[in-house]
């Protein structure tokens, strides 16, 4: 078997180039922490996959950059990241993706992120969605399904 072929056999399912390989897991929809919304219009409130993927692709760049949690995502991969994002919030709202990535507790494990981490995160989307015109009701109604999950994020 030619190396090249070998090494496309050994990479995960769903990862794109350049991708960081992780420890295998079963991926699950489950694994997004909640259910989706009914119907199209949160997916069309925040301007269907494409407006999802550029608030994503926002949302990762402004915490990378972020003065006070830009440390936490420091050497992580940002290619990994803000494709299971955009998986996570396009299953999230509807919009017609499956979500391959790792359930919020495996994720986050060990990153020592604690609540004011999270609040943080909360206005670095905001801004995110923001940026995109997505009205405010529409922000709250997604940031209600997030809010759960802190409980797997923040380390006690
Ligand atoms: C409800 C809130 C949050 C959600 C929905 C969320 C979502 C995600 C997702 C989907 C992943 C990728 C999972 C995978 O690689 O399989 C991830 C990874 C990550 N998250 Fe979050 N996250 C949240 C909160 C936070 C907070 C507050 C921080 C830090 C301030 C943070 C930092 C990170 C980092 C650094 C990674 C990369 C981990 C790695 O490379 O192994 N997250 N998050």
């Amino acid at each position: 078997m030619s190396i090249i072929l070998s090494l496309l056999l050994l990479q995960a399912p769903h990862a794109l180039p350049g991708e960081t390989a992780v420890d295998p897991y079963v991926a699950d929809n489950r694994h997004a922490g909640a259910a989706p919304f009914e119907g199209d219009g949160m997916a069309r409130a925040f301007g269907g996959q494409e407006g999802i993927r550029r608030i994503v692709d926002r949302f990762v760049a402004i915490n990378f950059a972020d003065p006070v949690i830009g440390e936490i995502f420091a050497n992580h991969d940002q290619v990994r990241l803000k494709r299971t994002l955009f998986e996570q919030f396009c299953f999230i709202l509807n919009a017609g993706c499956s979500y391959t990535g790792r359930d919020m507790a495996s994720a986050h494990k060990d990153l020592g992120v604690q609540k004011a981490d999270m609040n943080r995160l909360v206005e670095t989307l905001q801004r995110a969605m923001g940026e995109e015109g997505v009205s405010f009701p529409a922000q709250n109604r997604f940031l209600s399904k997030l809010a759960p999950m802190r409980r797997d994020v923040i380390e006690n």
